[in-house]
């Protein structure tokens, strides 16, 4: 009996220790824990819960969690016929009223044929603090990530005005503004008419309109209207059947047809003969046309650029250009600037030609003198960009060291007179044509000077006279070998 006695009294022993520890293991959980019957009431809550909420005694559930809907009670406990674990990240209200941020494990329990709800609340403010300073440098890195890209796209649109237009060289501000027109339009399909004296660059401008659309792998077809005689424009622009005229003895595609899918590049489109402008307005419009001497209507996709020196306002008062024609022409002028509206340009242009031809010519040109840029900063140019690449390929020709002489070319060219109603052709010295002149029959004569071949013979002079001459004009064959 005694024996019986001792046993039940360890076996107790053991259980109370048990019992004792599990409490002590339970009060000192890190998680807060809480035993919820099925009326709501708190039945056990541990010493960790007490501690980090403040509280001297817990009431009813619900008022743990007054923010959180999904865990208000009758649901919760709708919820724990299904026996599942509920797992919420929520806020409960400590006692001082300050909220604290917590993840809420639920298991539902059966324990002595009644049903409870054990729940696990861990604190995880600390977690939350981390996350918030992560969030803030996350959006502080967002933020330096979009400034970098929109400093980037900056960046990139000035490279592109610096550097995309590859031949075009200025840093003059108002120019920038005409190489803006040029980007915004390249884009789209819009038809350009660039404005602009001549030699102010308008070619260079229209290709690079080309060369910056989606038609860029596409070819860009010229077309200097002024330079194609009357009686051959329709059919170098529209092509003709074979035997539509005398000497038409195959089919011959025209320009537009050339350029389908690209762009066509109509230059001195003011010269375009009044009979044309119609079937040029057809094509403009409906992409429509038909060879000279046939009858089958082609179609073709082409992006149109003109570009003219004439004032098209003044040609279409005068009746040598159709109202409507213009109209189709004008949706997007650009108006490109002489070379004296943007000055500033002129003494990179004049580094820009000097290595371009004095690296053809194999001569090294190191110097400028100051006093010759300031003049050619003063100089009108009516021949703008052209006129100032001339003058420095003269200046570079008769250059013997590495000093430009720009001062004879310079004279050569402020001396000639232009044209002051149209103030964009050049008139030529006397001396200048017969340079001119006698540079072509070397030409053609394949630099021969003297014998029945020779450029003596073609000019009618003495082979003596010539040489003389061509030392006056300062024609070296050197010079001109490759060009
Ligand atoms: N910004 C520039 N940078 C470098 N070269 C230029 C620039 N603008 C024009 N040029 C050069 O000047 C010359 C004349 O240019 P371009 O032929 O484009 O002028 P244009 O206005 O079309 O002349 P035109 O009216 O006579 O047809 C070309 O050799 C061209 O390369």
């Amino acid at each position: 009996m005694n024996c019986v006695f001792a046993k039940d009294w360890r076996r107790k022993k053991a259980r109370d220790e048990r019992l004792r520890l599990s409490l002590f293991t339970l009060d000192e959980a890190v998680d807060m824990i809480f035993w919820v019957d099925d009326t709501g009431a708190l039945k056990f809550v541990n010493q960790t819960a007490y501690k980090s909420l403040g509280y001297e005694a817990f009431e009813l559930w619900d008022e743990l969690f007054p923010r959180s809907a999904e865990l208000a009670f009758q649901d919760l406990w709708k919820a724990s016929g299904a026996h599942q674990v509920i797992y919420k990240e929520t806020e409960v209200r400590k006692a001082n009223g300050q909220w604290l941020p917590v993840d809420v494990y639920i298991n539902f329990i059966s324990f002595e044929g009644k049903d409870y709800a054990c729940a696990f609340l861990r604190d995880i403010s600390a977690r939350k603090a981390k996350n918030r300073e992560l969030a803030a440098a996350l959006d502080k890195v967002q933020e330096l990530s979009d400034r970098l890209q929109t400093e980037n796209t900056l960046l990139k649109e000035e490279i592109k005005v610096n550097y995309n237009f590859e031949n075009i060289i200025s840093e003059s501000k108002a120019y920038k503004t005409v190489l803006h027109q040029v980007e915004q339009v390249a884009a789209t399909e819009a038809t350009v008419l660039i404005i602009g004296e001549t030699g102010t660059g308008k070619e260079l401008l229209a290709r690079s309109i080309h060369a910056l659309s989606k038609r860029k792998d596409e070819p860009m077809i010229k077309v200097n209207c002024a330079a194609l005689p009357a009686n051959l424009i329709e059919s170098e622009l529209f092509g003709h059947e074979k035997g539509a005229f005398t000497n038409a003895y195959q089919r011959k595609k025209g320009r537009f047809e050339l350029a389908d899918g690209g762009t066509i590049f109509l230059d001195e489109v003011g010269e375009l003969p009044l009979g044309l402008q119609s079937k040029f307005l057809r094509v403009l419009q409906e992409g429509e046309f038909e060879r000279v001497g046939g009858t089958t209507t082609l179609s073709t996709d082409v992006r149109v650029v003109a570009a003219t020196n004439r004032n098209l306002v003044d040609l279409v008062n005068e009746g040598a250009f159709r109202e409507d024609l213009y109209y189709r022409l004008n949706v997007f002028p650009i108006q490109n600037l002489p070379l004296r509206e943007r000055r500033e340009d002129i003494p990179l242009l004049v580094r820009h030609f000097v290595k371009k031809f004095a690296g053809k010519q194999g001569k090294e040109i190191e110097h400028i003198s100051q006093s010759d840029l300031d003049e050619l900063m003063r100089y009108e140019f009516p021949g703008n960009i052209r006129e100032l690449e001339n003058m420095i390929e003269r200046a570079v020709i008769i250059s013997k060291g590495k000093s430009l002489l720009l001062a004879d070319a310079y004279h050569k060219s402020s001396s000639q007179a232009v044209d002051k109603k149209n103030h964009s052709r050049v008139f030529k010295s006397f001396e200048e044509m017969q340079r001119d002149y006698i540079i072509e029959a070397l030409r053609r004569c394949n630099w021969r000077i003297s014998g029945p071949k020779g450029a003596a013979t073609l000019l009618d002079l003495n082979s003596r006279t010539l040489a003389s001459k061509m030392r006056k004009f300062g024609i070296n064959r050197k010079d001109f070998i490759d060009k």
